[in-house]
């Protein structure tokens, strides 16, 4: 059987080494104040090896930590000494991702025996984009958009879907500004596919909002640091959040690329050390995936619309996430979230809380949306997709269709309302 130079890659994937055996991802439920405060230390603690998949913002959130198997019996202890409950959501990491990558060498000896494209399954960068250039190439509502290159000089690219007219009034969604959160990317794929078929087949409301607004959609923000998800000779690549650059510590790699935008950069919500998940990189706009998106949008200049998709956690939020202050249009952003919640639900029944940044997270500077919003773009959202920590960033394939279906009512929502109300 001839191997296809994705499926080799894959099956060199399957056989990374055992670089998670053993360990398990806890859930601790904090139940006070101190016990915020002694998480927040070892989320600090760069040296600890923990993976803070969530973080310590209060005792409402459960924190979720991947923990190495070396550190397991050190870590409980620990936990119990400080009365700090705690369960075993993930019981062996590395159990789930051989069987996230067996799914994925299965699925490309499928597509690639078969000529098809399976939307119910985690793809590669290079298979993303010929998928993106098949879609370009079989509509002419479509193009694809070299917005620059990244640090390790890979392309990026951005979907245009418009019938015409110049700097049209438009809306843009990016995914995937964090490696590991899969469900990001996947999800804008299929979103990619919906919007052609609804326009192709005249099903309200993309063909209305086509006529008046262009839709500019980024499969994937982060191109370097979605390559080293897949397996790269790293200890944390499958897990891995930053971009990719090299940063004044040579042992730490990588910047927070969404504590990169030049909006209260460098505030609370962020770290200054280039090993910490969100760090935040040495200026605004200093790495160049968030300067090629920035330029985009500011030379364009007619953005009405900015909504990110992450994972995981579902949450709809808006800003600010660098002040626990009300935004301007915080009532008018706070119904819409509110009412596209509601549109995402009805489909599957996932419940998404809705909020600010700051209230419904963390604080967070230097992140996208307030880049957004801050610049006049009023309609500015980030989804946090699923799930609330049962699979984590491991979400299993067979749930990305439904995924990204919820997440397509709540997105149409908010684009219909955006274009029934210029601004
Ligand atoms: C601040 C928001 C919008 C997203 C958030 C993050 O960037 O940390 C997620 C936890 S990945
Ligand atoms: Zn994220």
């Amino acid at each position: 059987m001839r191997l296809y130079p994705a499926v080799f890659a894959l099956l060199a994937a399957v056989h990374c080494e055992e670089l998670f055996n053993g360990d398990q991802v806890l859930r601790i439920n904090a139940e006070s104040e101190d016990h915020i405060q002694i998480l927040k230390k070892l989320e600090r603690d760069v040296d600890s090896g923990l993976d803070f998949w969530t973080h310590a913002v209060s005792t409402e959130q459960p924190v979720d930590i991947r923990v190495p198997h070396s550190s397991l019996y050190a870590v409980k202890d620990f936990l119990k000494k400080n009365n700090i409950p705690f369960t075993v959501i993930i019981n062996n990491v590395q159990e789930r991702l051989v069987r996230e990558r067996e799914e994925m060498v299965r699925n490309a000896e499928m597509e690639s025996k078969t000529k098809s494209f399976n939307f119910a399954a985690y793809h590669d960068l290079e298979t993303i984009y010929n998928f993106m250039d098949t879609l370009a190439n079989h509509s002419k509502l479509i193009s694809k958009v070299k917005i620059g290159s990244t640090y390790e000089n890979r392309s990026m690219y951005v979907l245009k879907f418009s019938t015409g007219g110049e700097k049209r009034p438009a809306i843009w969604i990016d995914a995937g500004i964090h490696a590991r959160e899969w469900i990001s990317h996947a999800t804008a794929v299929w979103l990619a596919d919906r919007i052609a078929k609804d326009f192709k087949e005249n099903r309200a409301p993309v063909p209305s909002i086509l006529s008046k607004m262009d839709i500019y959609l980024m499969i994937v923000a982060n191109p370097d640091g979605y390559v080293f998800t897949h397996c790269s000779s790293s200890p944390l690549y499958r897990f891995w959040r930053k971009s990719r650059s090299a940063t004044s510590n040579p042992k730490c790699h990588g910047v927070d690329l969404n504590r990169n935008w030049d909006a209260e950069f460098g505030g609370p919500g962020a770290s200054d050390d280039p090993c910490a998940e969100d760090y935040r990189g040495p200026s605004a706009q200093s790495e160049i995936e968030v300067k090629n998106i920035a330029k985009f949008i500011m030379s364009h200049g007619n953005f009405k619309s900015f909504m990110t998709l992450h994972s995981y956690m579902q949450l709809l939020m808006y800003p600010y996430g660098y002040i626990g202050i009300d935004a301007p249009d915080q009532s008018e952003l706070h119904d819409v979230a509110t009412k596209a919640s509601k549109a995402l639900n009805s489909w599957h029944g996932t419940v998404y809380k809705v909020g600010s940044i700051f209230h419904t997270i963390d604080q967070a500077s230097g992140a996208s949306v307030d880049w957004a919003y801050l610049r006049g773009i009023k309609y500015s959202f980030a989804f946090e997709l699923r799930d609330t920590g049962k699979y984590g960033f491991l979400l299993p394939a067979d749930q990305i269709v439904s995924t990204a279906r919820e997440t397509w009512f709540a997105l149409r929502y908010i684009m219909k309302y955006v274009c029934d109300h210029p601004y």
